[in-house]
């Protein structure tokens, strides 16, 4: 998959909030009747409804991390239940909390890394088996030689580390920093709103476990906002593949759509088109053409005067300018057509790309790179006379995009008008 955006703060943001709210709520001495129930069958329900989601869109990887989470919650809380109701721990309390300790991130950070294959119910047995192994395996160590598996969890392998505030076996730590580690990496290598949350939710569990005998409910607050930080990532992932396209990050079609129903009685609506982009991508191969769209689509997106930019299709952009008039976009789009006339996009060759960031940006400053640059023609057509509805607008830029066209392409036409022809000096390529 293609990495279109960086990394963002604002990814972390609704994960870091459920977290933060977990922690406050979980801190409080007593929660009333109505909050004590409701904690008690959220993690059920966010199973369910994850569960449903992951069904509806095919999202295996999350399936299963929601299922590690869940299967912890339900072992642990048949424990804290116990305690809480008797004031007594079960006698194989101890060995399922540590063992749950050591578990718990380690299947949680290899089901998050663990790409998703494209058949889908042999990715899903695969995962399947893994924890029935490791489920099996636990289960017979803890049942045949329960003090051996405590002796060998509890041992303190490293002394120096040691502290009086780390509340979970020492082997939990490596365990979770390696989870850490790898959902970090992740994410930086694909920076989505899912990765983001995998990485919250993996701290949220790192400050659940500790909490689980020591505070009423904290288990049952923590763990629902765990698994609702990860029901919240798959359906923004759905919206995001719904609403945007994902090669050039742009909002798609299906966003442009939902927006033109929401505009005005005033607006102007753009369209543009790379020119001659059938033959650059002859010339060039499809994926420089896709490097193409996407510096096209990054100019796009800094369009000045409160435009926005969609894609529209293949090579096409709609740009969208609500409350405004014609002449307050024009400098914007003539501003938009001239940045994209004048970028030189160097060429990566995927197979000669240098590895380092160093070497690579020598070869970007290196003469002998390779440049090449496009055009876009622009129409433009604002919402007055005989075009009513958002359908016509579109219609009348798409004609003056035709004019633009026709005139010579790299220029801006208004529909209905003989202005904004700003045609530019030929440049010699
Ligand atoms: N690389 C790449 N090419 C695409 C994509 N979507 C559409 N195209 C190509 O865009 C080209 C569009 O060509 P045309 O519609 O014939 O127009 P044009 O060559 O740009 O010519 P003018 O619009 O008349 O300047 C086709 O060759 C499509 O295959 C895409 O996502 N990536």
């Amino acid at each position: 998959m293609s990495r279109t955006v960086p990394p963002r703060f604002s990814h972390f943001l609704a994960p870091l909030a459920l977290l933060l709210g977990g922690e406050v709520v979980a801190r409080q001495v007593a929660l009333n009747e109505f909050f004590t129930s409701l904690y008690n069958v959220l993690p059920t329900v966010l199973l369910l409804l994850g569960g449903a989601l992951c069904v509806m869109y095919g999202r295996i990887r999350e399936s299963f991390l929601l299922l590690c989470v869940y299967l912890a919650y339900f072992l642990l809380d048949t424990h804290a239940d116990h305690y809480r109701a008797h004031g007594t721990l079960l006698d194989d309390a101890a060995l399922t909390f540590h063992l749950c300790s050591l578990l718990l991130p380690l299947l949680y950070g290899l089901y998050g890394v663990w790409r998703e294959r494209s058949h889908l119910a042999q990715d899903g047995l695969a995962r399947a088996a893994v924890l029935f192994a490791v489920g099996v395996v636990a289960v017979a160590l803890a049942r045949r030689f329960p003090e051996a598996l405590h002796a060998w969890l509890v041992l303190i392998r490293w002394p120096a580390l040691q502290a009086d505030w780390l509340q979970l076996i020492q082997l939990a730590y490596p365990a979770f920093l390696v989870a850490l580690v790898l959902l970090i990496v992740q994410y930086l290598r694909q920076p989505r709103p899912s990765h983001a949350a995998q990485i919250i939710a993996l701290l949220g569990l790192l400050l659940m476990l500790p909490q689980t005998f020591s505070r009423h409910a904290a288990l049952n607050i923590l763990s629902s906002h765990v698994l609702l930080m990860l029901v919240v990532a798959i359906a923004h992932e759905a919206y995001l593949m719904a609403f945007r396209d994902e090669l050039t990050g742009l909002p798609g079609r299906r966003a442009l759509n939902e927006r033109l129903q929401r505009l005005g009685r005033q607006y102007v609506l753009a369209m543009a088109d790379v020119d001659h982009f059938k033959s650059f991508n002859d010339t060039h191969g499809h994926d420089v053409g896709d490097q193409v769209l996407k510096m096209v689509a990054s100019r796009l997106r800094k369009i000045g005067g409160g435009g926005r930019a969609y894609r529209y299709g293949g090579e096409e952009f709609t740009l969208v300018f609500p409350g405004r008039s014609i002449e307050e976009c024009l400098p914007h789009l003539e501003a938009v057509r001239q940045s994209v006339e004048s970028y030189a996009l160097q060429l990566r060759d995927a197979d000669n790309r240098p590895k380092d960031d160093r070497r690579g940006r020598m070869a970007r400053g290196a003469a002998s790179a390779k440049q090449v640059s496009v055009t876009i023609s622009i129409g433009v057509a604002e919402r007055q006379g005989e075009q009513r509805s958002p359908e016509e607008v579109i219609k009348a830029a798409d004609q003056a995009l035709y004019s633009a066209k026709k005139a010579g392409r790299n220029c801006l036409r208004v529909h209905g008008s003989g202005r904004g022809a700003v045609r530019m000096a030929e440049h010699s390529r």
